[in-house]
């Protein structure tokens, strides 16, 4: 089974805990894709659910397909939120921001009286930080807060770029991709990263998922819970 199917699978899975009448919260990703085109089909089939995206693509692709969202400013608080990551470690801490949108997607899980992330197997690690920890940096100065961040213990920092330039977040942002190949203590790194001056977010995601739903490749599903 192709990465794609698993992701499919995921994204499907995730659509049946949506409840009517919840607000949900919309990951960004390509498995996230999945379920959002599954939420779609059942909120044309009579579910009734309002949804906040988590980023500018994901608000464009529901939207095309006629799911109700709403401003986060405009809801007390979330029922659920589905994401995707980059990579799951065994307490269900989190990577994320490889689609770019960290921010607005851990503003979006604060936010949420439970999140669960949808993944394939690949996903899955004993440790955080194989994956580059994205870092979402102001523009002005950016160099000085990379130095910072490598006197955490990251020597390979690169500046996120796109085909045509440099990668802006989807709140104006740089992003800086930091290769720390293993996170030995990442509660204490997010503390550590967002201490710094420039620093807006960083993509670790500690004690917020409560629930990864991973497809594999032999075509099973499997739910991780908290422990
Ligand atoms: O954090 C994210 C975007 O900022 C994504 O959820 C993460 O990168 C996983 O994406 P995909 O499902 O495409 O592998």
């Amino acid at each position: 089974m192709s990465n794609d199917i698993a992701k499919q699978k995921a994204g499907e899975y995730a659509a049946t805990l949506v409840e009517d009448g919840m607000t949900i919260g919309i990951g960004t990703g390509s498995t996230v894709y999945y379920f959002i085109h599954t939420l779609a089909n059942k909120t044309k089939e009579g579910l009734h659910i309002t949804g906040v995206p988590t980023s500018a693509q994901t608000a464009q692709l529901a939207r095309s397909l006629n799911i109700p969202l709403v401003d986060l400013n405009d809801v007390a608080q979330l029922d659920l939120t589905i994401d995707g990551a980059d990579e799951i470690d065994p307490s269900l801490n989190l990577i994320k921001g490889g689609g770019g949108a960290l921010l607005q997607e851990k503003i979006v899980a604060a936010a949420s009286v439970q999140n669960i992330i949808i993944a394939d197997e690949s996903k899955l690690v004993q440790n955080l930080g194989k994956f580059p920890l994205p870092v979402e940096v102001i523009t002005f100065a950016w160099r000085q807060t990379q130095k910072h961040i490598a006197q955490l213990g990251c020597s390979n920092i690169v500046l996120r770029q796109k085909q045509d330039g440099i990668f802006i977040s989807d709140h104006g942002h740089y992003i800086l991709d930091c290769h720390f190949e293993q996170i030995d203590n990442p509660a204490l790194l997010q503390q550590q990263l967002n201490n710094i001056p420039g620093v807006v977010e960083n993509g670790l995601f500690i004690n917020m998922a409560a629930k990864a739903i991973v497809a594999y490749s032999d075509g099973s599903v499997k739910e991780f819970v908290k422990p």
